[in-house]
């Protein structure tokens, strides 16, 4: 049953590593992590970045053109990260490419597989690729994307993942790489697999996922929740989830719902500015603008479902909202779930605050140096 968080969340040595980067409102950010998106021509590189970070709809990346430049953007949200498109014909390796400045930063590289073509090319150009960029920089994480299952029937996706998994690790151990770690992911722009695969990416590379996970841990246990997952709002990238399994039904339905508040609060957020207020209530107002503005912490939406759960959402911040899959029986006390919330909430800030802490005072010393050494 529900219980109070009152003691339970103070942080104490639970803080890991402040290393990396995160949070948008870091005055005093650095080393941003970096995603770099590779694979062949086609294999759909720029359709992730565009539906995944743009907001693209699936059937819109037919008609996107072939990349010739890599394209280095900014995301700017909870999570703060460059993602860099590699052209599939661009050959990075090349001696008039800088390799050190593509692949020697803290982050992620992402290759990805077109699953519904032959894949024997691919995996020569992923071994090539992991090889040299290993060398380069052993702590970047890769990730495999093998991509557009959407047309594979559920055995020939197993069937293709294993395959692909198993020669590209034979490989590596050929070369003596048996210590490099891939993830493999089925992916595909038409579903939410590719949301769920970005977000396993990005987790990897927040310093605190620990800390986050055993927030939401203590909540979870505490408040009756089922599930709960934190999600960045813009990105609709979960940040971290409790520790019981992911059901892939249950991540569905959380990402929709933030989708579902998006979209109304965009609709009503133009009605608001077009109309000058008139016509809409407060109460639906505060409801429905917070993803959009520096109320979003205020934001909470409660769905209940055919089978005796309640879909919850809060807004945690201005970029990040948790949504979770309770019991309807659990929401009888209410008000105590509401205020385990509020200590979460608090927890947060509270993690993400010492972060900031400990990068102002890391810039402070290296500015002192400076001065004794001029
Ligand atoms: N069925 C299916 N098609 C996809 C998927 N993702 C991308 N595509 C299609 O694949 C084609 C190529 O996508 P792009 O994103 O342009 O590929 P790219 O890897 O960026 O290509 P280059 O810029 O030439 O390197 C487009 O027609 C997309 O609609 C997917 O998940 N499923």
């Amino acid at each position: 049953m529900p219980q109070s968080l009152d003691d339970q969340y103070s942080l104490g040595d639970s803080i890991v590593d402040m290393g990396g980067g995160d949070g948008i409102d870091d005055p005093v950010q650095d080393n941003r992590p970096r995603i770099l998106i590779m694979g062949l021509r086609r294999s759909g590189k720029s359709s992730i970045q565009k539906v995944v970070f743009h907001s693209m709809n699936a059937n819109d990346t037919l008609f996107l053109e072939s990349t010739n430049i890599i394209i280095k953007e900014d995301f700017q949200s909870f999570i703060d990260f460059h993602v860099w498109d590699f052209p599939g014909q661009l050959d990075f390796f090349d001696p008039t490419f800088d390799t050190n400045a593509i692949f020697g930063e803290y982050g992620a590289l992402i290759f990805v597989i077109d699953a519904q073509d032959d894949y024997m090319e691919a995996l020569t150009r992923l071994h090539d690729t992991v090889t040299r960029a290993y060398r380069v920089n052993p702590n970047l994480f890769f990730e495999v994307f093998i991509h557009k299952v959407d047309a594979l029937s559920d055995e020939y996706k197993i069937e293709t993942q294993r395959d692909i998994h198993q020669r590209t690790t034979d490989e590596l151990a050929d070369f003596g790489l048996e210590k490099v770690s891939l993830g493999f992911h089925l992916t595909s722009i038409y579903d939410r697999s590719i949301f769920e695969a970005f977000s396993k990416v990005i987790q990897k590379l927040i310093p605190q996922l620990p800390t986050l996970e055993n927030l939401l841990n203590i909540l979870c246990a505490n408040s009756g929740i089922e599930k709960a997952f934190l999600f960045d709002i813009n990105s609709k990238i979960y940040i971290a989830t409790d520790s019981s399994p992911v059901d892939i039904q249950s991540y569905e339905i959380c990402s929709e719902m933030i989708d579902v508040i998006f979209d109304i609060s965009e609709i009503y957020s133009k009605r608001t500015s077009t109309r000058n207020d008139s016509g809409m209530s407060q109460s639906i107002k505060s409801a429905i603008q917070p993803t959009t503005d520096e109320t979003a912490s205020d934001a909470s939406s409660l769905v209940r479902l055919h089978n005796d759960m309640v879909l919850y959402l809060k807004g945690v911040n201005r970029f990040l909202a948790l949504v979770c899959l309770i019991p309807s029986d659990n929401l009888e006390k209410h008000g105590l779930i509401d205020y385990n919330f509020q200590c979460f909430k608090q927890a947060i800030t509270d993690v993400f605050d010492l972060k900031r802490l400990s990068i102002e005072r890391r810039l402070e010393e290296d500015i002192d140096d400076d001065d004794i050494s001029i």
